[in-house]
C-alpha cells in the first residue's frame, strides 16, 4: 500500500472499449444505514447500467432515525479521489451530494475543472445541493452556502434542489406548483445551465410535478404521489439516475424524464427499515421479485 503523499496523478484516461459500460462519478457522503448518499448513488448507477466511481467527502453515522455524526474527509483527499478516477478510469458524467464545507467545494471544483467536468468542459456535472438529512440534521457547514451559490452553481450543468434547499439558498418559501417556477428562476440566476426543482415536499399536492427550467422554457415532470413515509434517499436516487442517463449520452430533458420514471418506480417500491424512515428501492429494476 502507498500513502496519499506518495501517489502522484497524471495517468492518461484509459481509452473506452466496447465491453466497458459508461462511467459515472459521485462526489458525496456515505450513509452507514445504506439508504441515502453514495450508497444510494452506487445502487442507482448499477441499476441503470453504468459503472459507478466515488469521491467520498464525509462519513456519516446514520440510520433510519437520524444522523448522529459526520466526519469530513480532508478536501485534498476528496480532490485526489476525483483526480485518481478521472485520470485513469475516466468520467462520462459526475454528480455531487454532501459537499460538507466551502473548502471541499473549492477543492472539488478545481479537480473537476482540471478534468473537463462542468459546464465549461465536456462532461455533464449535476450538483445536488444537499444541505440536511430528511430527519433535519445539517450536512453542510453554513460557510458552504455561498460556495454553492457563487462557485458550484455557475459550473453546474444541472442543479437539483428540493424545497428546503430552495428556501435556504434563495429565501423562497414554495407552497404551490406555481412557486416552483419562481424557485427555478431564482436558482437559475446563479448561473447553472439547467435547474430541476423537486416537488416531494409539497405534501398537500395530490401529485409530484417537478419542474425543469433552462432559462426560457419550464418543462413539467408529472408523476403520482404515493402515500408512503419511506422516501429516504429519493433525491439521491433521482440525481444519480439522471447522471447515469447523461453518462450514456442522453440530452438533459430525456435524462431528467428517465430519472423521474426511475425515482417514481423506486418510491413505489419503498420499504420499511429500522424504526424510522425507510429507503426508496432500486430493487424493482434488478430483482425478479418485487419487494
Ligand atoms: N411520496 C412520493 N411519491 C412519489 N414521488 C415522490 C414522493 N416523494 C418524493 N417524490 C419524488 O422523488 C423525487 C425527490 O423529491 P424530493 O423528496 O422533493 O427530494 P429530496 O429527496 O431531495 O428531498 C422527486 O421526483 C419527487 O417528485
Ligand atoms: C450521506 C447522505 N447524503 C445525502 C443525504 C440526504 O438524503 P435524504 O434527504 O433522503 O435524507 C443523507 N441523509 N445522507
Amino acid at each position: 500500500m502507498r500513502w496519499m503523499h506518495e501517489i502522484s496523478a497524471g495517468h492518461e484516461a484509459r481509452p473506452a472499449n466496447d465491453t466497458a459500460p459508461p462511467t459515472a462519478l459521485t462526489i458525496a457522503g456515505s450513509d452507514s444505514g445504506g439508504s441515502a448518499g453514495m450508497h444510494a448513488d452506487l445502487r442507482t448507477f448499477f441499476a441503470c447500467g453504468v459503472h459507478g466511481t466515488t469521491a467520498v467527502t464525509a462519513v456519516t453515522v446514520q440510520n433510519t432515525v437520524g444522523v448522529t455524526g459526520l466526519v469530513e474527509i480532508p478536501p485534498e483527499t476528496v480532490a485526489a479521489q476525483v483526480d485518481a478516477v478521472a485520470s485513469d478510469i475516466g468520467v462520462d458524467a459526475a454528480k455531487t451530494g454532501v459537499l460538507a464545507s466551502a473548502a471541499t467545494i473549492e477543492a472539488v471544483l478545481d479537480a473537476c475543472d482540471k478534468h473537463g467536468i462542468g459546464r465549461e468542459g465536456r462532461t455533464p456535472f449535476v450538483v445536488d445541493p444537499v444541505a440536511a438529512s430528511r430527519s433535519g440534521e445539517p450536512l453542510l457547514r453554513p460557510d458552504a452556502l455561498d460556495a454553492l451559490r457563487y462557485k458550484a452553481f455557475p459550473r453546474a450543468t444541472l442543479v437539483t434542489p428540493n424545497l428546503d434547499e430552495v428556501r435556504l439558498l434563495t429565501g423562497i418559501d414554495a407552497h404551490t406548483r406555481a412557486d416552483l417556477l419562481d424557485a427555478a428562476k431564482a436558482i437559475f440566476d446563479f448561473g447553472p445551465q439547467w435547474v430541476l426543482v423537486k416537488s416531494g415536499h409539497l405534501a398537500n399536492d395530490p401529485e409530484c410535478v417537478d419542474v425543469l427550467f433552462d432559462g426560457n422554457e419550464a418543462i413539467p415532470l408529472p408523476g403520482p404521489r404515493y402515500a408512503t413515509v419511506h422516501t429516504h434517499g429519493a433525491g439521491d436516487v433521482f440525481a444519480s439516475a439522471i447522471t447515469a442517463a447523461l453518462a450514456k449520452g442522453a440530452s438533459m430533458p430525456d435524462a431528467v424524464r428517465s430519472g423521474k420514471r426511475f425515482v417514481t418506480r423506486s418510491v413505489s417500491h419503498a420499504y420499511p427499515l429500522g424504526a424510522g424512515v425507510g429507503p426508496v428501492s432500486t430493487f424493482w429494476r434488478v430483482s425478479p421479485r418485487s419487494f
